[in-house]
């Protein structure tokens, strides 16, 4: 065991071009471990809080820092955690803000890997970890709050449920991206890019559905494994409730509605995949949609139940869903995430690790995953900051980091 002899904290890019929180993590015997926060746009309420990055490193110099160095070893990353909210103090990483403290939680993680020569996956997951790997979820048609003029749905997500190995399964993902912009052609409908590099072409989500599907289809035949996809409805941000319901344009679903039209395109497209179906609050909407097609498909939680376990707790409670989207950002710490994905291990859910619509290069959820033996990873198909994951997977699989 190695103390932390230093954290250096500092403003650097994200995708999106905003300024995010970097954390390095130094130990007494060489140990280096480097992390950078992401950042979402369709976030969820209940999320810890996201503080402007020049506010949370100053925060986290003054109260965490102090907790950190010569006081807490690197590899005993619930010591490292506890010490973040102790510094903290609040129940949502409001004071010292959960950019600040997951960026060092997983710097920390990363030196606690570097300090026994183990890559962090092995580090956090143990030493039969490796075998197994998540079937990546890639982002390749999207909206909402994603990309402007585009499907109200927020992302369509390619499935390669039956690819042979992770890397199979990372080139198929790109091969549909590729395909669905030769569709796009054929039919002359331009197309933009959302934050993720999804495709943001300008129609409806019925139009999304037949195009997806048929490049799905397409690249299915061409690799010869089976290739589904799936749905982040990001629902929270289509509730209105002064509306009554869920706003597609000139459209308004009741939470009925919405139910009967996710159930039906389950059931039309095989969806394996279904995350935020209903908003963030309807926990009985949630369970009364999981109970129709929950043996047909995942119905996951990101909103609902950010990584939270009190509020995966009241979801398992109700039968609220059977799946949960991990976003370590979502609840400041890697301890915390842990124990989300344990609570729902326990109970039969699936867990979904997660990258956010901002993002950098760091490669942490890639681990996260593998660590976890989670069944999927999300974290798109194709543009840089997303590939750095996927590729590190493929590095994994490899034995190469
Ligand atoms: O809703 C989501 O699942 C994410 C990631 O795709 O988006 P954001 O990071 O904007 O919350
Ligand atoms: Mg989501």
């Amino acid at each position: 065991m190695t103390l932390i002899t230093d954290v250096r904290l500092r403003r650097v890019l994200d995708s999106r071009g905003n300024p995010t929180v970097e954390a390095d993590v130094l130990t007494e015997s060489g140990g280096f471990g480097r992390a950078a926060a992401p950042s979402g746009a369709s976030t969820g309420e209940y999320e810890a809080i996201e503080l402007p990055p020049s506010e949370a490193i100053a925060a986290a110099r003054r109260h965490a820092i102090p907790r950190l160095v010569d006081e807490v070893y690197a590899g005993n990353q619930r010591e490292v955690d506890g010490a973040l909210r102790a510094a903290d103090g609040t129940d949502n990483f409001s004071e010292v803000g959960a950019n600040s403290a997951v960026a060092i939680s997983m710097a920390a993680a990363k030196a606690g890997a570097d300090v026994l020569g183990a890559p962090l996956y092995q580090h956090l997951g143990g030493a039969f970890r490796g075998e197994n790997f998540p079937t990546p979820l890639g982002n390749v048609v999207g909206g909402g709050e994603h990309a402007k003029e585009a499907t109200h749905i927020q992302e369509f997500l390619s499935a390669p449920v039956g690819a042979p190995s992770v890397s199979e399964a990372v080139f198929a993902n790109a091969a549909v991206h590729d395909r669905i912009s030769e569709i796009l052609d054929d039919r002359d409908i331009p197309a933009a890019k959302g934050d993720e590099g999804a495709w943001a072409p300008p129609i409806s989500d019925a139009e999304a559905f037949e195009v997806v599907d048929e490049a799905v289809s397409d690249v299915e035949d061409d690799l010869g494994f089976e290739i589904g996809f799936g749905l982040d409805i990001a629902a929270a941000e289509l509730y209105d409730e002064d509306e009554g319901g869920y706003v597609f344009g000139d459209e308004v679903k009741s939470t009925d509605e919405m139910v009967d039209y996710v159930a039906e395109m389950v059931a039309e497209y095989d969806l394996v995949y279904v995350e935020d179906p209903l908003d963030e609050n309807d926990y009985e909407g949630f369970a009364e949609l999981t109970e129709r097609v929950g043996d047909q498909t995942l119905v996951c939680g990101d909103d609902l139940f950010v990584t939270n376990v009190e509020r995966l707790q009241d979801g398992i409670d109700v039968g609220a869903a059977n799946s949960i989207l991990i976003k370590p950002n979502q609840i400041g710490t890697l301890s915390d995430a842990f124990d989300a994905v344990e609570l729902a291990v326990r109970n039969n859910y699936d867990a979904v690790i997660s990258h956010r619509s901002g993002e950098t290069e760091d490669t942490t959820i890639a681990h996260l995953a593998v660590a976890t033996d989670a069944a999927f990873i999300k974290t798109g198909a194709v543009q840089g900051e997303r590939t750095a994951k996927l590729n590190e997977l493929i590095r994994i699989a490899d034995d190469a980091v």
